[in-house]
């Protein structure tokens, strides 16, 4: 057996960076920023009204002053309408600022408060004196054009992609996003919908993967369930190896007289298979492809496939996508039960926790074949390989899943 640390670092060391390409803004989320995004414009662009009320020269607007009002500017409105002794003009809020205004009366501050019509008033009465300044959001107060909007290596997010539109562009550059492959092999697996034979099961791996791949940022190419069939796995790696940046295989990793991912890619140099020293997840595949896509080949039990995910593909599509952060955060909590442990390999158990204790998610405890307790699971317990037991009241290490 090999360490876990083993496998993931030979992975790791496969698993580049992508190249960058240009996206349109509504398809970078959560994607790495590949080049600092630099302002186009200044933010506020121009200097523009915080309230709906009155452009004023401030000497005029003492409390009690009766301005006639000489011009309407709504948001949108290029005008600049001149404004002499005495006159005021409308405006609305983002609208720019006349040229000949200081400050804005809001509505709240006249007489005819916010009982507003489309026509602006003759006459307004100032019922309290603006400051000067009040209420004018001044250009290039948030920053000035020219200043980096969003720097190089940042994960964007709604804020960041809102930022770069209001500073002038529509598309960035970014890591791509890894294309990626599934493939479920094993002749008992069937459509999830339909009614099991004797020795079937629904086929469940595939939409574990497939959301937790998109959950990881990655774009599902190709999902595909093949029976235990050499030459049909063949056929099949073939088709997603072509466009995928990496394949995920579950099944057919062990020793079995028919696991056909073993037999298909182990006689392959660039392929090596390995028993890691973890439980769940024990059989473990991985390797290039002629194409260069990665070959993850997992086993098949689903909360082997669960764990190994975490522990080795998602590090990986992270590394690959430019993330500086590949992996899951990590607490510590206090073992709320005893349970027992695998002898020499690291146990990967599925648990709930709160903000004091951890406890397996399962009564039936570390079964890599007891895919329900994963609907209840909120992270993993890791527990290094020279424990035999966790007794309750031990601190345990605990990967956060959400
Ligand atoms: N003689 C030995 N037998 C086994 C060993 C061993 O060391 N010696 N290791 C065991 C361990 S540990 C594991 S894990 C499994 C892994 O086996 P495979 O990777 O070959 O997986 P399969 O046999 O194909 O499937 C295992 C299990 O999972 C179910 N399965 C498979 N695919 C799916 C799917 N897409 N959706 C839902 N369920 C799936 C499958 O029906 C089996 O029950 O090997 C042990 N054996
Ligand atoms: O490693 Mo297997 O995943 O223990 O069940």
């Amino acid at each position: 057996m090999i360490p876990i640390q083993q496998h993931r670092d030979r992975i790791l060391a496969a698993a580049t960076e992508l190249p960058t390409e240009r996206v349109p803004l509504a398809d970078a989320l959560g994607l790495v920023l590949a080049e600092q995004v630099v302002s186009r414009f200044a933010v506020p662009l121009f200097d523009n009204s915080a309230m709906d009320g009155y452009a004023v020269r401030r000497a005029d607007a003492a409390e009690g002053a009766r301005l006639r009002v000489v011009a309407d500017v709504p948001a949108g409105s290029a005008l600049d309408p001149a404004l002499g002794a005495g006159e005021a003009a409308r405006i609305m809020t983002g609208a720019p600022v006349p040229s000949d205004a200081d400050a804005i009366v809001p509505l709240e501050a006249t007489d005819l408060g916010t009982a507003i019509s489309t026509a602006p008033p003759e006459w307004i009465i100032v019922t309290a004196e603006p400051k000067p300044g009040a209420h004018i959001r001044h250009a290039a107060e948030d920053s000035p054009a020219g200043t980096v909007t969003v720097e190089a290596g940042t994960k964007l997010g709604a804020w960041q992609l809102s930022a770069i539109a209001s500073a002038g562009h529509d598309t960035v550059a970014v890591v791509r996003r890894p294309r990626v492959a599934v493939i479920s092999t094993g002749s008992e697996l069937v459509a999830p919908s339909a009614t099991p034979g004797r020795g079937q099961i629904p086929e469940s791996n595939s939409v574990l993967l497939g959301a937790a791949l998109r959950d990881a940022g990655a774009l599902v190419t190709h999902t595909l369930t093949v029976p235990d069939d050499e030459d049909e796995l063949r056929r099949v790696l073939e088709t997603a190896t072509a466009d995928s940046d990496a394949v995920v295989l579950s099944g057919g990793a062990s020793v079995g007289a028919f696991d056909v991912v073993k037999a298909v890619l182990g006689p392959l140099a660039s392929v090596d298979f390995d028993a890691v020293a973890m439980q769940p997840g024990k059989p473990q595949g991985f390797g290039t492809a002629a194409s260069g896509a990665l070959l993850f080949c997992l086993p098949g039990n689903p909360v082997s496939v669960a764990v190994s995910f975490e522990m080795f593909v998602r590090p990986a599509l992270r590394a690959m996508a430019g993330h500086a952060d590949i992996d899951r955060p990590l607490i510590t909590r206090t073992a709320g039960a005893s349970w027992t442990t695998p002898p020499n390999r690291t146990q990967v158990l599925p648990v709930v926790f709160n903000d004091q204790i951890a406890q397996p998610a399962s009564a039936g405890g570390s079964g890599s074949h007891l895919v329900s307790s994963l609907a209840d699971a909120e992270g993993f317990a890791i527990v290094p390989a020279d424990i035999e037991r966790v007794a309750e009241g031990d601190a345990v290490t605990v990967m956060v899943l959400s």
